[in-house]
């Protein structure tokens, strides 16, 4: 018998008789793999899910935990998700040609984690502004962000980035490693506890992979190799997406986690940027835009050095995103708002003379 706890689970609903509870760790078309106090089983939804359910935020995703009938000789059936305590989503633009891009759904591609380790290369393109950015949607996710600064190996002397990062982030813990060699591995120790889930983000080429296979303690390939063998003859050509580490903490590693763009990140950005905010307060004008209205205590701020141009640039650069994202999100509707307001403003340039006053 499996205990379900050292998958992270803690119960918190009475559990009917007849139901069961598991944690979702593979994810296919229409079958999801899911381990609960019996092992690791096979099931698929119920039909209410394809019914009843609003949007694909509703149907179960790798690290959720759901209650499902027990069938001893073939799927066993998924009736419900437990409420998640963490969450990644990203903006999901299949199904609608380009042109055509009437809503970004979002789409859920990682749950019930405890940490997010954003990942960035020591070795090239350090960009704190990046890490930032990351760092939004680490907490818009409810997961406690570790930022890993990862190759030590590959620079001299790494003192000044990972001082640099510190000082940027100073209320996150930032690590620098090296999954080739192990150097300080070890430091992430007190993340990798028995039931806890750590999610990685960062781009292509990090060292995401190398990392997962560094604290599996082997090479992925060979587990996968193992898993051939495996007499029980199950999951063995699909690619597996929650690890079990040797320590007891799991990681989840998803196709979406790789592909998270930002999606509806405005709640993230007040978490992240509140120091920049504060100083909104103090502006003479309610609706000051912070570029040349007499007052602005921005602008003051920024002339004292008592905000860091380099922070107010990250902000400016993050909300830019931001717009993006959601311009399409509520496009068409505001696309005639915009256009207006492109039509408006090319107007006054001209009047102008050029660009802005
Ligand atoms: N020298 C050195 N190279 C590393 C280290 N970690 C990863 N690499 C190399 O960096 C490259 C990319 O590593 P991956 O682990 O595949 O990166 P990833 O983030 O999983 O990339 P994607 O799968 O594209 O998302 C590989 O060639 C690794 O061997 C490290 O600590 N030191
Ligand atoms: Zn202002």
């Amino acid at each position: 018998m499996i205990d379900l706890k050292t998958y992270g689970y803690t119960e918190i609903e009475a559990i009917p008789d007849e139901l069961l509870p598991g944690r979702v760790i593979e994810l296919q078309r229409e079958r999801l793999t899911v381990v609960t106090e019996h092992g690791e089983i096979t099931a698929v939804l119920k039909g209410t899910f394809y019914h009843s359910a609003e949007s694909r935020v509703d149907f179960p995703c790798v690290g959720d935990f759901v209650l499902l009938h027990y069938n001893e000789n073939g799927d066993s059936l998924i009736v419900k998700v437990l409420p998640r305590r963490s969450k990644f989503s990203r903006a999901d633009f299949s199904g609608h040609a380009v042109g055509y891009v009437k809503t970004i759904r979002e789409q859920i591609v990682a749950t019930n984690f405890d940490y997010v380790f954003i990942l960035s290369s020591l070795n090239w393109d350090l960009n704190v502004s990046r890490i930032v950015r990351y760092l939004t949607q680490a907490r818009k996710s409810s997961g406690q962000p570790v930022v890993i600064l990862t190759k030590t190996d590959l620079v001299e002397d790494y003192n000044s980035a990972l001082t640099e990062v510190t000082q940027s982030i100073p209320d996150v813990p930032v690590h620098a490693i090296c999954s080739h060699t192990g150097a300080g591995l070890n430091e992430l120790n007190p993340y990798l506890m028995p039931g806890k889930t750590v999610v990685f983000l960062g781009m292509s080429g990090v060292g995401k992979s190398s990392l997962l296979n560094a604290l599996m303690g082997q090479d992925l390939m060979k587990v996968q190799a193992i898993r051939e063998d495996d007499s029980r003859g199950r999951h063995t050509t699909t690619h597996r997406q929650l690890f079990m580490l040797p320590s007891g903490a799991m990681v989840i590693d998803t196709p979406g986690m790789r592909e998270l763009g930002l999606f509806e990140a405005d709640e993230g950005i007040r978490a992240s940027f509140t120091d920049v905010e504060e100083w909104f307060l103090k502006c003479r004008f309610k609706d000051c835009r912070h570029q040349t209205e007499p007052g602005c205590a921005v602008l003051a701020a920024l002339a004292d050095g008592s905000l860091p141009l380099e922070r107010w640039k990250q902000y400016i650069a993050q909300q830019h995103e931001n717009k993006y994202v959601q311009s399409k999100t509520s496009y068409p509707i505001d696309k005639r708002a915009r256009n207006k307001r492109i039509t408006t403003q090319s107007k006054q340039t001209k009047r102008n003379g050029g660009w802005k006053k």
